[in-house]
This record gives structure tokens, C-alpha cells and sequence, in this order.
């Protein structure tokens, strides 16, 4: 009796340490053999109760059957004092199976009338905590249907690297917590705002942006109002670099009046945009970098008031126009409220890319997420200390995600530069035309150039 006890004792014990080290070893083998059957068996069966809890039924009206009268019946307290009769129950939503994701698993539901995905959004920590899950998100694929995503861990923790991209113009950054590529892709999303408090990522994200884009042909420009320290290390593969707000307003002037010659060339050839010239006179796109924008609007004294004017209108006019013109910019600052000024507030509507990683300030988080989803707020809010580069991203889709950039360190930003200086245009070649300004040589480089 005793051995079989051992013997029955020893076997649990190896079952424990085998399941133990298939989940450590081969976590998703493990998760889609053991793991998703019995977590959705759980989900399907504590569903009624899990939506009752988290104020998700509707009564309705049911004709009622018991064969114990009086007994309490129903997931309410609905006392049945006749065999047949019509009470009101609590009616859950229909949950399709639950199928298993990378990192957890999604269901479908089908809302009851009144309901809207928003019920939802606003349930979805109580869902998380109710089933035990890192998180649930909610989408709405279309109208009457919501589905839940849930995730058993924090994938973003640990990512793995994913290949780079081979699009012009597209870098992947890092890795979105669905397990899809986060692409910075500035022919979609022409201009960005990168926000968070300082060691949250934002240096390490520019940098991504500098080793993806280095062996691109792109010219790459930085405004570094943080004295030069961030992008001088990265010199050899910028075409020009500000380092003080005088600076940045002299280059910002070179910008937009670039802009205007690249107007004038396309209007000369009937296109709207740069991408509709034919490749042999297209201007080489350009992306400005910007770090530490809230020094461009920082005021000491009024004096400074006509130089932040004349900067910030610069700025605005190279976001509203840029895009058409290939001039893209990528703004980063721990702080982008509305107290640095209207300028910040109308660079802001024109920047549809929004990264926002941990910050300090909820009105940073409103300010760079915007409109989007209260959720994104929340969960922007939430972001550790402790893992770093993990950021709330909004793109085109007007869907938001949580991600993770790639650890890129300034020396491997470095070394990008130096290994494709040679990829570097001048700023003065770039900006060749803007000196001859006339009009007419552009329109005879382009008649020659369209000829050839
Ligand atoms: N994606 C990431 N994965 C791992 N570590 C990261 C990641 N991003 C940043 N870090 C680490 O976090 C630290 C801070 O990063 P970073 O310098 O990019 O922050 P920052 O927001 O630019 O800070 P500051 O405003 O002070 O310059 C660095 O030591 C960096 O190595």
C-alpha cells in the first residue's frame, strides 16, 4: 500500500516537473496542447457568470420550465413559484470557441441591442482580472460583433528581432505585442510624434530609425536641441545638423523654401506629389529628426518671442506640406503639452503618427494619443520603468497597439552612419536648386532631365 503511494506520489511528481519543463522549454507547444484546451474550457464555462459580474447581460423575458417550483433557478435569484411561466433572466452574450493566439487567445461575441464595443473597452480589466490574464483588448471587426484578445503574459517583455524591412522609407522599429512587425513607415504616415519621459526609449527608437534608414536613399537631418550630444555621434550620415534653436531656424528656412522648389518642379511636370515625377527627376526624400522639440518653443525672456514665432511657423508649414514634398519629420520630447504653445497644439494635428512611451504627465499621454481610445491612455499610463522602449502606438488604421522597439544601442547607430557615410547627399546638393531659386532653370533641368 505504501509503495503504490510512492510509486503514485513519484509519478505526479515527474508529470509536474515534465509539464514544468515542456512550458519552460517549448512554451507554444505547450500552450496550444495543454494551456489553450483548458483555458478555453474555463472561459466558456465561467462565461455567464464572468459577464453577469462585469455587467455585460440584459434581462429578458424567457418562458421559464422547472419541475421544482420555488427553487431558485436562473443566474439571477429568480424564485419560480409556478412549473411554466415567464420571468426575466439574465441573457449573457454569445461567445464563439475561443481560439488560441501566439500569446493567448481571442473570442468573438456577439453584442446584445443597446450594447457598443465601448461597454466593452471599459470591461476589459475586469474581464482581464476575472479570467486571470496579463490583459484583454477589444476590437470590433464590424458592426455587432466584438472580439476579446487576450494575453497570458506580457509578450513584450522578452521580443525577438525580426528581419528589416526592404521598402523605401520603411523601417521595423520593433515588435508590436500581437507578435506583428512594428513598421515606422513614413509614406503612409508622413510625420511623427514621439513622447515619453526621460530613459523611457525615445533616443533608442531614433536610433532604430538611423540604422534603418542608413543604407536607404534618403537624406537623413537632425535637430538636436539637446547641445549636439545626441546626433553629432551620428554626423557622417546626416546631411545637415542644428544644434542650436538659431540653427534650426536657418535650416528650417532651407527646408521650407526647399519645399517651394520641389512645389515648383512638380507643378512644371503636372504632378501632385514627388512619387509621380518619373524616377531620374524625383528629389530625394528627407527625413528631419527632431529631439527635444519642447526647447523650439521654450521661451526665456520676450525677446526670443519673434525667433519661436518664426520657428514654429517654419515647422507647421514643413508639416503641412512636407508630405506631397517628401520631406517627413520625426519629432521626439518628454514633455508636447499645450502650455508650450498654439504652435505645439497645431504641429500636433498635423503629426498622425503618435508614439507614446511611459511618461510623467497624464496631459503628455493626452496630448501625444489624442482622441484615441481612454484605454490607450490607461495603458500608457501603466507602462513600467522597468522595461524600457515598451511605447502605445497609433497608426493609420486608427487602431492603437502596445510595442516594443529593438534594443539599438548608440554605437550600433554609429556604426550604421559610418559604414554608409558614403550614401550622405550634401545639403547643398540637395538644396542646389533652392540657390538657383529661379524658376526657369528648374523648368529647363526638368525639360532636360524629362527628355533624357
Ligand atoms: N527597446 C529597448 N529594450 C531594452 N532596453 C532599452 C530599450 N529602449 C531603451 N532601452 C534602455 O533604456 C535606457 C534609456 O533609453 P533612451 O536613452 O532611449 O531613453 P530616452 O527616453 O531617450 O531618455 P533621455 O530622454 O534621458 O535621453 C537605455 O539604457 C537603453 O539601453
Amino acid at each position: 500500500m505504501r509503495d503504490d503511494l510512492l510509486t503514485l506520489l513519484t509519478a505526479l511528481a515527474a508529470m509536474v516537473l515534465g509539464l514544468w519543463a515542456w512550458r519552460r522549454w517549448h512554451y507554444r507547444s505547450f500552450w496550444l496542447v495543454a494551456g489553450y484546451p483548458l483555458m478555453a474550457l474555463t472561459v466558456r464555462g465561467t462565461w455567464r457568470k464572468v459577464a453577469l459580474g462585469c455587467g455585460l447581460t440584459k434581462k429578458r423575458q424567457r418562458w421559464w420550465f422547472t419541475l421544482t417550483p420555488g427553487a431558485v433557478a436562473s443566474t439571477g435569484l429568480v424564485k419560480v413559484r409556478r412549473r411554466f411561466q415567464r420571468i426575466a433572466v439574465d441573457t449573457k452574450p454569445w461567445m464563439w470557441l475561443p481560439l488560441p493566439t501566439r500569446h493567448g487567445w481571442r473570442v468573438t461575441l456577439h453584442l446584445l441591442e443597446g450594447q457598443i464595443p465601448d461597454d466593452y473597452s471599459q470591461a476589459a480589466e475586469r474581464l482581464a482580472h476575472s479570467w486571470r490574464v496579463h490583459a484583454v483588448r477589444v476590437s470590433s471587426p464590424r458592426p455587432g460583433r466584438v472580439v476579446l484578445s487576450a494575453t497570458m503574459h506580457d509578450p513584450l517583455v522578452r521580443i525577438d528581432r525580426l528581419p528589416p524591412s526592404d521598402a523605401l522609407l520603411k523601417v521595423v522599429v520593433g515588435r508590436l505585442e500581437t507578435g506583428k512587425p512594428w513598421e515606422i513607415d513614413f509614406r503612409t504616415v508622413p510625420h511623427w510624434l514621439n513622447a515619453g519621459a526621460t530613459q523611457s526609449g525615445k533616443s533608442n527608437l531614433a536610433n532604430a530609425l538611423i540604422v534603418g534608414l542608413a543604407p536607404q536613399p534618403v537624406a537623413l537631418v537632425g535637430f538636436d536641441l539637446k547641445g549636439g550630444v545626441e546626433f553629432t555621434p551620428y554626423a557622417p550620415r546626416l546631411s545637415a545638423l542644428a544644434t542650436t534653436r538659431a540653427e534650426c531656424a536657418a535650416l528650417l528656412d532651407d527646408l521650407v523654401a526647399l519645399m517651394a522648389d520641389r512645389m515648383g518642379l512638380c507643378r512644371t511636370a503636372g504632378a501632385r506629389n514627388i512619387w509621380q515625377l518619373p524616377p531620374g527627376v524625383r528629389p530625394m526624400p528627407v527625413v528631419v529628426l527632431i529631439d527635444e522639440l519642447a526647447e523650439l518653443y521654450l521661451m526665456a525672456d520676450k525677446s526670443e518671442k519673434d525667433e519661436i514665432a518664426r520657428t514654429s511657423t517654419a515647422l507647421l508649414r514643413v508639416a503641412q506640406l512636407g508630405r506631397a514634398f517628401g520631406i517627413y519629420l520625426f519629432c521626439c520630447g518628454q514633455r508636447i503639452g499645450s502650455d508650450l504653445g498654439p504652435g505645439v497644439t497645431a504641429l500636433r494635428a498635423q503629426c498622425s503618427g503618435r508614439i507614446c512611451h511611459r511618461v510623467n504627465d497624464p496631459e503628455t499621454a493626452t496630448m501625444t494619443l489624442g482622441d484615441l481610445d481612454p484605454a490607450a491612455l490607461v495603458s500608457a499610463r501603466a507602462i513600467p520603468a522597468e522595461t524600457p522602449g515598451v511605447a502605445i502606438f497609433a497608426g493609420q488604421d486608427g487602431q492603437w497597439y502596445r510595442a516594443r522597439s529593438f534594443l539599438v544601442t548608440e554605437q550600433a547607430a554609429e556604426h550604421a552612419a559610418r559604414m554608409y557615410s558614403d550614401l550622405t547627399p550634401a545639403w547643398a546638393d540637395i538644396t542646389s536648386y533652392v540657390h538657383d531659386t529661379d524658376t526657369d532653370t528648374s523648368e529647363l533641368d526638368l525639360t532636360e532631365l524629362l527628355d533624357a
